[in-house]
């Protein structure tokens, strides 16, 4: 079903991780791993999960020199991820050499590249001297360098995923953060779209924490995201 949920484990501690996994049952299958989890509770969440038979998209979204993003990239595909994330800003030649040496040793794991995170907007542009006239150009330009650098898809915000998908073609994938229903805070999120928003403009993969973990009832939640989106 399009677009998958990814639910977000934004803990540090293992336990409140665990418990949020099994409260949401078989209602989510994909889940995403990132700074804090990682660096809290390190591989064994990812372990945990690979025993339920889970999904890990491992959102540690590398930015450094080309032989360092490789280094941690060929690290991250040998811990049984699914999908993983490097920053586009990196430049052309952080991001082939990463996907060239990846796919070698793992050839289904997903690569993804950041564009403008989501909690980002044009003040960005203004704060950075950044000359491009809104987010959607920019965040296009930084997807078209991915693709040509190899990369599988882009994480960006679900306003950007038409023009994606128009230029760069309907297999190149978008995976968008920054979901909430109209009812929910949006926290310290700015290019904010709705599931349902999300799904009509074409995105494969919604990402969501705050709205499904921080929940009273975090299944109940889930289950009122998939009803948005899948009726
Ligand atoms: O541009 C980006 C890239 C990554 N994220 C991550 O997604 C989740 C969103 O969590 P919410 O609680 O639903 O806001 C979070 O882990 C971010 O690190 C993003 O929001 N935007």
């Amino acid at each position: 079903m399009k677009p998958e949920i990814i639910v977000a484990l934004d803990f540090a501690d293992f336990e409140q991780a665990k418990s949020i996994i099994n409260k949401l049952e078989d209602e989510i299958t994909y889940y995403k791993v990132g700074l804090e989890a990682f660096v809290s509770i390190g591989n064994s969440i990812i372990d945990y999960l690979k025993n339920k038979n889970k999904k890990v998209f491992l959102d540690l979204k590398f930015h450094d020199i080309p032989n360092t993003v490789k280094k941690a990239s060929i690290a991250a595909a040998k811990l049984n991820i699914d999908m993983f994330n490097i920053h586009i800003q990196g430049g052309k030649k952080m991001i082939s050499e990463t996907v060239s040496a990846v796919k070698e040793i793992n050839s289904s794991v997903i690569i993804l590249g950041v564009t403008l995170l989501t909690s980002l907007d044009k003040n960005y542009f203004n704060e950075f001297n950044i000359k491009f006239n809104n987010e959607t150009e920019y965040v296009l330009h930084l997807a078209k360098i991915g693709k040509l650098a190899g990369l599988d898809g882009v994480v960006s915000s679900a306003k950007e995923t038409p023009i994606i998908k128009n230029q760069l073609g309907d297999d190149f994938l978008t995976v968008t953060p920054g979901i909430r229903l109209a009812s929910n805070d949006i926290n310290d999120q700015k290019r904010v779209v709705t599931p349902k928003d999300a799904k009509n403009m074409g995105t494969d993969y919604i990402v969501v924490g705050r709205p499904i973990t921080q929940a009273d009832d975090p299944k109940k939640a889930a289950m009122i995201f998939k009803e948005e989106l899948y009726g």
